[in-house]
């Protein structure tokens, strides 16, 4: 019980904002009009019971006039059923649709928002699978929570009206036991009453572990594609390394983890099915053996023993939602706890920065970035670089060296704001603008003119702007392909793909640029063009960065290393081309 308030808590405070934001009016009257129109089809459904009675009462008496008329009549409550039917379902995709947008943008902007995606994969993957959450569980928690909201409604409102009648038709034929007549109120509700419980019970009890199991399916599911996707994206690599055979041995791994899981659905719908569709089977008759001795003895009419069925079984099924509805209620209660876990682990990530314990981004009115009492810390909480005191003066070219692993890039990315672990300030110029490149930088598949000016707008600079800079580095025959779709971190080598990220840099001219080893992939003397073309075409730019080769030295005013220090490694600034010894830091 508790499990599923909560559950249902979760699917309120999920739901809910839609029915709050901008588009409010819009989902909230197409939400009225599915469930007005759902109410209807049930007022139909009394109806038609009524009906039952009437159309066989005058087949039994042969009476013709009454037949066509109950035809006609018929006819109408039909036509009025088809037409509410057809729109019940064009408003509720209607309204799934406008819903599952509304979310999906939503999740989109707090996903991306404050690099959430890339703090969520530091925290380790607390969320399996953004890409599954946003795209399938959206969809899936849209049209599973419209479709039981509206049907258990449906079920409720229906099992109320025929209560009623069956209420009635149980006085109107009595008991009948062995010729014996007893009077027990109701006793067609009860009936019913108990037979649904039944079931429900017997469901719950056998099909409870689907739950678990659509979960886990779920999530095996996502990682072979997930998988695959990787071996698309690393193609090239795994052919030259010949690894074909492990990746066919990796992704039949996991796709044995979804056969597995696969045919333990496979047994517990089994044992499920034999249940539910011997629980629908026995319903069909049921009804029937309990009123036929009435009918057989003569104290009620066909008509009567034909509304009494049908009214039964509408009790019966209204009872019995939990029953028919188990699967996809179960596969609700997962699609729902994957939601929330999604929302936990996007929110834990953007507490992650405002932990006491992080690193604080700040601005200020200065013209450097200044690093303060900084301690950068590993996930795991070891130290990786501490620092105090240090400043990257403004205009001044500085290349930062040190041993692999030391924590060259984790710097970076503490400047950059989205590195959360650990203490100490970071005060950047306000409004200055900052740009990283790394060794491989990335391109949106796309035109190459959108490609190389990400993250602004294709628009935003124009064509001859864009050449200018491709030709500048070097890349002019890419400058006449500008229009050209592509996949652009596959097409391009790798020094072609630096090459651009370096044009990316001449077009937003940022206030500091920052290089991770972003030419290391070109041949010396093409490296130095390029690092004079930046300073050729960005000479206010401050430019920071990460090299191994003592050519780069020449075009920096300044070298910073990172040497160890205990357990961590420490800034040790040695002038340009010069051995001053560690220890004088900043
Ligand atoms: N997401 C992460 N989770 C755990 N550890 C990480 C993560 N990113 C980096 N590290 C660790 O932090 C340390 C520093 O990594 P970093 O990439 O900053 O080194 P680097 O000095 O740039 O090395 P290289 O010169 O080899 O590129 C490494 O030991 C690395 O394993």
């Amino acid at each position: 019980m508790n499990n599923l308030r909560s559950t249902l808590a979760i699917v309120w405070r999920i739901a809910i904002p839609y029915f709050r934001s901008e588009d409010k009016v819009a989902g909230r009257t197409l939400l009225a009009a599915v469930i007005a129109i759902e109410l209807a089809l049930v007022a139909i459904d009394v109806l038609v019971n009524q009906w039952q009675a009437r159309f066989y009462n005058a087949l039994q008496e042969y009476n013709w006039d009454s037949f066509i008329w109950e035809i006609g009549v018929f006819v109408v409550l039909a036509t009025t059923f088809i037409v509410l039917a057809v729109y019940q379902l064009y408003l509720n995709q209607w309204l799934q649709i406008r819903w599952r947008r509304w979310m999906t943008e939503a999740y989109l902007r707090r996903w991306l928002g404050d690099a959430s995606h890339y703090r969520m994969q530091l925290k380790g993957d607390a969320a399996d699978n953004p890409d599954q959450r946003i795209a399938e569980d959206v969809k899936q928690f849209v049209e599973q929570t419209l479709n039981i909201t509206v049907n258990l409604l449906s079920s409720v409102v229906t099992l109320a009206s025929f209560v009623v009648i069956l209420w009635g038709l149980s006085e109107a034929a009595p008991l009948t036991l062995f010729g014996m007549e007893y009077h027990i109120p109701g006793y067609l509700v009860w009936a019913a009453l108990l037979y649904a419980i039944a079931g429900t019970a017997l469901t719950h009890w056998i099909g409870s572990p689907l739950i678990n199991l659509y979960f886990e399916q779920q999530r095996f599911e996502a990682d072979f594609r997930f998988n695959l996707v990787r071996v698309r994206e690393n193609s090239e690599q795994i052919a030259v390394l010949r690894g074909e055979g492990a990746e066919q041995t990796l992704l039949a791994s996991r796709y044995g983890r979804v056969v597995a899981n696969f045919y333990q659905i496979m047994s517990r719908t089994k044992r499920l099915t034999a249940v539910t569709s011997g629980y629908a089977q026995v319903a069909t008759i049921f009804p029937y053996v309990i009123v036929a001795p009435a009918y057989f003895a003569k104290k009620v009419q066909l008509g009567g023993m034909m509304q009494t069925a049908s009214a039964f079984s509408s009790v019966q099924r209204a009872l019995s939602f939990f029953v028919n509805a188990y699967r996809t209620l179960a596969d609700w209660r997962s699609t729902v706890a994957r939601l929330d876990g999604f929302e936990m682990a996007i929110e834990s990530a953007k507490t992650l920065s405002a932990e006491p314990q992080t690193i604080d981004v700040v601005s200020h009115a200065g013209d450097s970035i200044e690093l303060a009492q900084l301690l950068l810390k590993l996930p795991n909480g070891l130290p990786l670089i501490a620092a105090d005191g240090f400043s990257i003066r403004n205009s001044e070219r500085t290349l930062l060296t040190g041993p692999s692993g030391a924590g060259k890039s984790t710097l970076f990315r503490a400047i950059a704001g989205v590195w959360p672990f650990g203490s100490g300030a970071i005060s950047v110029p306000a409004h200055a603008t900052l740009m990283m490149l790394p060794q491989r930088p990335y391109f949106p598949i796309g035109p190459l003119k959108a490609a190389v000016v990400y993250p602004a707008a294709a628009d935003a600079f124009g064509l001859d702007r864009i050449k200018q800079a491709l030709i500048a580095v070097g890349l002019p025959l890419l400058a006449d392909r500008l229009d050209e779709d592509g996949h652009w971190n596959r097409m391009l080598s790798l020094g072609e793909q630096q090459r651009l990220g370096i044009a990316r840099a001449l077009l937003h001219a940022p206030q500091y640029l920052f290089l991770d080893e972003a030419t290391a992939s070109l041949d010396e003397p093409g490296e130095a063009r390029l690092y004079q073309v930046i300073a050729e075409q960005l000479p206010q730019t401050t430019v920071v960065s990460i090299g191994h080769r003592s050519t780069l030295h020449a075009f920096h005013d300044r070298k910073v290393e990172l040497v160890r220090d205990g357990d961590r490694f420490s800034l040790r600034s040695t002038g340009r081309d010069a051995d001053v010894p560690a220890g004088s830091a900043e």
